[in-house]
């Protein structure tokens, strides 16, 4: 499957990456209500990976969106496919995406997630594609800022493939 796929960014860097930004996070949310929204789908590799290095009790909510579809540019409408289980009013959210490209979609959840009222949004980004940027959308945590490529693995799809490699891939043909 992945014989046309080459590494962008290795198993082990990201490991690295991910136990810093969960350090990083656990000390700023420490005494706080944290809730985690991991963005599926393609946040559900980085979310339990960076869950299982922060050391706070803190809750996981998902909040299904597509924008994507089966193309590798932004169809520019965010659809919400699954919506939050419980309330985060009060509580300080941690929104978990795994790439901020055009930045349509973190900026629209950012929109949705501040009509109900928690204490604070955040954004939490495993990559960053500025060279795409549409709209302005600010990143707490980051984890890379990568180039103008369309990237697979560690969650992230080409028509709903790659997303169980365990680094950070280039399709050849997709770019
Ligand atoms: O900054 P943007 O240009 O909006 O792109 C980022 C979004 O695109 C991808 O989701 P996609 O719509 O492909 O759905 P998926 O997570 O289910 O793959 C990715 O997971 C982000 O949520
Ligand atoms: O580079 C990408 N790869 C996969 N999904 C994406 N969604 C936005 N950008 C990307």
């Amino acid at each position: 499957m992945a014989t046309n796929v080459s590494t962008m960014i290795d198993a082990e860097s990201i490991a690295q990456r991910v136990r810093e930004l969960g350090a990083e996070i656990t000390r700023d949310y420490a005494g706080r209500n944290l809730v985690l929204v991991c963005v599926l789908k393609g946040s559900f590799v980085f979310t339990s990976d960076l869950a299982r290095h922060i050391d706070l009790p803190m809750r996981v909510e998902f909040l299904g969106v597509r924008s994507y579809g089966e193309d590798t540019k932004s169809s520019g409408v965010v659809q919400i496919t699954h919506d939050l289980t419980k309330p985060v009013e009060g509580d300080h959210v941690l929104l978990v995406e795994d790439i901020v490209d055009t930045g349509l979609t973190i900026a629209h959840l950012l929109e949705l997630l501040r009509t109900r009222k928690p204490a604070s949004v955040k954004v939490c980004s495993l990559l960053h594609k500025p060279a795409r940027t549409r709209i302005q959308v600010p990143i707490d945590y980051l984890g890379f800022t990568i180039e103008d490529k369309f990237v697979v693995g560690y969650g992230l799809d080409w028509a709903e493939r790659y997303r169980n490699l365990p680094f950070i891939g280039l399709v050849e043909s997709a770019s």
